[in-house]
């Protein structure tokens, strides 16, 4: 298992910052979610993570290695990925893009070999989607996709799992089973959520970006407080404690006196 630590991280897209001076640390096996309104730099951080998105300054390390001065391939087998988007308009089943996470552990063009098989079958039937093997990906539901995504993530065998918006397109049985699979791979975890009862519930650790910076990091329950999700998502919030654990639970309501 690996730690990941960001060190003031700065991101600009077309000379405009985006990210600026984002400090963030996973200790090893643990789980860091990302909350913030929409635009807030969310998505761009985590693409820098999984290095789709240089940094202009600062850096991002996994254990102890400086991610950016890695080769494709290193970096591939320590970070993988479950984006929002994936350009599906090309032709590849379920299949072809869940065994996509094995080619950093392979040699160029190398065929499968039976352990990469056995790897890939794994990850899609944890993933609830081995019935889908033969599907063409272009043709799946949003949720079907993102689980083929999250399979592919599986299959990649890496330490560090980053994850954008993983449940946005997933009905609520799977937005748990999804989640309780990141919790049980024991991996070191960065996310990106909208849903911040299940940031609360799933993360042990929060981070809350506004206009591209880090405005408040820690454990969920110093974190959610009313002011703080008032201030930064503009809504009253009311903490409750969620059932059966620790995490705190928000009943959220448009802010009073808005005329709602
Ligand atoms: N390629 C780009 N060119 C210009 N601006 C961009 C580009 N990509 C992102 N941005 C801007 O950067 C800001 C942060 O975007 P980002 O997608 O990181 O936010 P987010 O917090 O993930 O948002 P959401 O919750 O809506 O997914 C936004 O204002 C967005 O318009």
């Amino acid at each position: 298992m690996t730690s990941l630590t960001l060190s003031d991280v700065h991101i600009a897209i077309g000379g405009t910052p985006i990210v600026t001076g984002v400090d963030l640390r996973v200790p090893s096996g643990r789980r860091a979610g990302i909350i913030g309104p929409n635009g807030s730099g969310k998505s761009t951080l985590l693409r820098a993570v999984y290095r789709h998105l240089p940094i202009a300054r600062g850096s991002i390390t996994v254990g102890d290695e400086d991610l950016w001065r890695l080769t494709p391939r290193r970096a591939a087998r320590l970070v993988a990925a479950m984006p929002q988007e994936t350009k599906s308009d090309f032709d590849v089943t379920a299949w072809e893009m869940a065994a996509a996470g094995r080619t950093p552990h392979k040699r160029p063009f190398a065929p499968d070999t039976a352990e990469d098989t056995a790897i890939v079958t794994d990850a899609l039937t944890r993933a609830g989607v081995a019935h889908l093997a033969r599907r063409h990906f272009a043709t799946l539901s949003g949720g079907e996709k993102q689980r083929v995504l999250f399979a592919r993530a599986l299959a990649q065998q890496a330490p560090v799992l980053v994850l954008d918006e993983p449940t946005n397109h997933l009905d609520v049985r799977h937005q748990f089973e999804l989640l309780d699979l990141i919790t049980e791979a024991g991996t070191t975890v960065v996310a990106a959520l909208h849903d911040l009862n299940l940031a609360a519930a799933y993360c042990d650790d929060l981070y809350v970006l506004s206009g591209g910076r880090v405005v408040a990091h820690g454990p969920p329950a110093d974190v959610l407080t009313p002011p703080l999700v008032g201030e930064v998502f503009g809504v009253d919030a009311h903490v409750t404690a969620a059932p059966g654990s620790d995490a705190p639970h928000l009943i959220l309501r448009p802010r009073s006196g808005t005329g709602r």
